[in-house]
């Protein structure tokens, strides 16, 4: 099982290397050379399986030769251990033919955690037996960051450096990051916005010098693993509503595209799935690009579903790659527009897009309309991004299909917002409930390439 950059110019790797490895250095992201698929009969075996056997059934055969199945069963109970339900990603009924997929039942209460708790063993058990440390930095709006400070934090092999917008994240996602009193992470608040941390991850990446020099590592979904795992729950759920012989669609709320790419790495490996739909907040650029206006960036508005409020959607570069027919020279072609502003998407790879994705989009009223209405039918506790799901997944559904629309975080995550639209505070589960008593650890540093950089040699070297 070999991984090809998006970009077609960097040279193929194995699971563990484009895990280990990040951002291709083509400035590309790494994509199975194929997708492997399952058949029917092995997709009907999985009803009843506990989660961890499905993890391993979806998602063993795109690690080739690099974890033995002893190892690899150990990394994926020891990553759902933590989970706070005993389904992991149990699947609540909204309405009829309409579900909830419960994605913040692990350790920072949003659907990160399920892959990032994955590739903290990953990383620990290919380090361990290389004998190898690295520099993981990673951007975040919010649940990237805390998740993986969570997963990372207190291992011998990583050091680990966020960057998150300064003032743009909620108090509880900061406060995930800036608590922790493990010595290896270092919480980074940015003055810009989060396509600035992103760009800036991005520009170390390219930087050779010193990429090479602090061996840095990457834990956002540029890296595939993190894409691979979240693959396994799209499978769970669709196979509990009756997969393989009935089609499911799903609706996910969308900012940086690896979720919702995953959804459609399923749908390659042969999962019936009928609608994959786009569910952005009024940054709407995803939506904008899939309704066919060409894909240019605006300013980023901040929203009350922050984690969302993204413009360059790093895995789109994913779902253009397959749209331009696996042409690597095209899509560096658009990335080198992006630069200045944006890109048209050609028809043939339009049509291609429109084969696999819908799309909507949901304001700010109209994702607090939701939270309190919601709130009302079905008494479930939304949080302002799973909110966005729930209205864009009601207007496009056929009421024929099964539609699951995936809960990304944890109201109590966003609490200010919660109460402001259904007059109830979230409180956050008793594990976490000292969150405001403990002291924060944060620098505050300006969005510059040399700042961050020389900031990140100098506390590797501490
Ligand atoms: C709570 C929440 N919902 C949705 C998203 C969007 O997911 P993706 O970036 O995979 O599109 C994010 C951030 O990525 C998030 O943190
Ligand atoms: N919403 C994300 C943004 C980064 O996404 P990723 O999936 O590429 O890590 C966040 O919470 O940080």
């Amino acid at each position: 099982m070999k991984y090809i950059s998006t970009r077609g110019q960097a040279p193929e790797l194995t699971f563990e290397d484009a895990m280990l490895t990040g951002l291709a250095r083509d400035g590309g992201l790494y994509v199975p050379a194929e997708i492997p698929t399952m058949s029917k009969d092995e997709i009907a075996a999985l009803a009843g399986l506990s989660y961890e056997e499905v993890a391993f059934r979806v998602m063993r055969p795109f690690l080739g030769d690099c974890f033995t199945d002893e190892e690899f069963r150990g990394i994926i109970a020891r990553a759902y251990d933590g989970f706070g339900h005993a389904a992991r990603a149990p699947l609540v009924q909204l309405a009829p033919n309409h579900f909830l997929l419960e994605l913040f039942h692990g350790p920072t209460l949003a659907f990160k955690d399920f892959a990032m708790q994955l590739i903290g063993q990953l990383f620990e058990t290919a380090l361990k037996r290389r004998g190898e440390s690295v520099t993981i930095v990673g951007a975040t709006s919010g649940d990237t960051g805390s998740a993986a400070i969570q997963a990372f934090g207190g291992l011998d092999a990583v050091n680990v450096f966020i960057l998150y917008p300064h003032g743009r994240v909620s108090e509880v996602q900061r406060r995930q990051m800036t608590t922790p009193t493990d010595a290896n992470v270092h919480a980074l608040a940015v003055d810009g916005d989060f396509d600035d941390c992103q760009a800036a991850l991005k520009d170390m990446f390219n930087d050779f010098d010193f990429r090479d020099e602090v061996k840095l590592a990457g834990v956002n979904s540029i890296n595939f693993a993190r894409v691979l795992a979240q693959v396994v729950y799209y499978f769970t759920s669709a196979v509990s509503l009756g997969a393989p012989e009935r089609k499911v669609s799903f609706t996910v709320p969308t900012g940086n595209f690896g979720d919702i790419f995953a959804g459609f790495i399923a749908k390659q490996m042969g999962l019936p799935i009928d609608q994959l739909v786009v569910a952005t907040n009024q940054n709407d650029i995803l939506h904008r690009c899939l309704s066919g206006q060409g894909y240019h960036k605006g300013e980023t508005i901040p929203s009350i579903s922050p984690s969302m409020d993204i413009q360059v959607s790093s895995n789109f570069e994913r779902a253009l790659f397959y749209a331009y027919g696996q042409d690597g020279a095209a899509v560096a072609q658009l990335m080198d527009e992006l630069k200045t502003g944006g890109f048209e998407v050609s028809q043939g790879a339009m049509e291609a897009l429109q084969e696999h994705y819908v799309s909507g989009r949901c304001s700010e009223e109209e994702t607090s309309a939701t939270i309190k209405s919601e709130r009302a039918a079905s008494g479930e506790l939304l949080c302002p991004h799973s909110a966005i799901g729930v209205k864009v997944a009601n207007e496009q559904r056929d009421a024929a299909v099964p539609m699951v629309t995936l809960a990304t975080a944890h109201p109590a995550k966003f609490p200010a917002a919660v109460e402001e639209a259904s007059g109830i505070h979230p409180p956050l589960p008793p594990r976490m409930a000292d969150l405001y008593d403990r002291s924060e650890r944060v620098t505050r540093i300006a969005n510059d390439l040399t700042t961050l950089e020389t900031h990140i040699r100098k506390h590797i070297a501490h």
